[in-house]
């Protein structure tokens, strides 16, 4: 059971993140719906929440004039530059939770002299309770806002403290990972259709093994190279399937992860460039 979050938590943005949030508070009985306020400038985003009993708003202004004791921002790193200037005062003495891709603590705290920063970076499955966030809290943070940012993040899944040099590699792992998860469900899928399967059932069996090895390992905190033992019979089909992948897979692994982390530095610069060293 989810701790109660008894605090008003605002979300600004309800694309992907902002929403998946905003439903996950809900769905895992942590927040009532009445004590979740989104804003988005689309009424057609906000009208599903609305359905669940979550306050919604076209206008961030009449959000914060509601008086949230945290505020989620969950824009594109390249708009978050524009709300923080337009909403500098609305933001003043709150607690301000930043999930923008690379973009540092004191380039936040720079425009936000007034509010309390923590930077998160969470995944999509948020959505559905099985999301994994790292958070990072600002100088001005105080035990109860990291607390509080714990506490709606672990509602939503796994929720850990990190460094903030530590947190655009989380994100480039993490923050990315069900894309790189999913990619691996479709390239396993057609892989299986080249033999004939057809594909709805592959992918089908293909999601439940990957469930099926998350829930193991996840409970038994077994090595994956332990467990991947355990499936491997010696002289037998998945040794020869291994052999042939494992060459390849780090090394994707890396590109990948390395290629996310260019972006996000990229995207960093572009949001203003502050890091913890300037
Ligand atoms: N997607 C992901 O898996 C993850 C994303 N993130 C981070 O989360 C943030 C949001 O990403 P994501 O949800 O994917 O993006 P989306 O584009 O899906 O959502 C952004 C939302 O912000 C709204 N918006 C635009 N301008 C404003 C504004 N001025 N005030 C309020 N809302 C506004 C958009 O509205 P409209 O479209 O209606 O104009 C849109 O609904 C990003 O910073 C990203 O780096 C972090 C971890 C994972
Ligand atoms: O693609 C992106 O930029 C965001 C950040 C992490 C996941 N999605």
């Amino acid at each position: 059971m989810a701790e109660k979050i008894e605090q008003v938590i605002g979300v600004i943005g309800a694309g992907s993140m902002g929403s998946a949030i905003a439903r996950g508070l809900v769905a895992s009985g942590a927040a009532a719906p009445e004590r979740v306020l989104v804003a988005n400038p689309s009424a057609g985003k906000l009208a599903p929440l609305a359905e669940l009993g979550i306050k919604t708003f076209t206008s961030n202004e009449e959000l914060l004039a509601q008086g949230p004791d945290a505020v989620v921002l969950a824009v594109k790193p390249q708009v978050l530059p524009g709300v923080l200037a337009e909403h500098t005062d609305g933001l003043a003495g709150r607690l301000v939770i930043s999930i923008a891709a690379g973009v540092s603590v004191a380039s936040l705290e720079a425009s936000l002299a007034s509010s309390r920063v923590v930077r998160a970076m969470p995944n999509l499955p948020v959505q559905v309770l099985s999301g994994a966030t790292a958070v990072c809290p600002g100088s001005r943070a105080t035990k109860e806002d990291l607390d509080l940012s714990l506490a709606i993040f672990s509602a939503l899944g796994s929720a850990v403290v990190l460094r903030e040099d530590q947190l655009d590699a989380e994100g480039a792992v993490v923050g990315c990972g069900p894309a790189y998860v999913a990619l691996l469900v479709d390239d396993l899928t057609r892989a299986g259709v080249e033999h004939g399967l057809p594909a709805a059932a592959c992918r089908e069996l293909v999601l439940s093994t990957m469930r099926g090895v998350a829930e193991q390992l996840l409970a038994s905190g077994e090595h994956p190279r332990a467990y991947m033992e355990k499936v491997t019979s010696p002289g037998g089909t998945t040794a020869a399937g291994l052999r042939a992948m494992e060459s390849g897979m780090f090394e994707v692994a890396c590109a990948g992860v390395d290629a996310a982390l260019r972006r996000t530095r990229e995207l960093s610069e572009a949001a203003g460039g502050k890091t913890t060293d300037d």
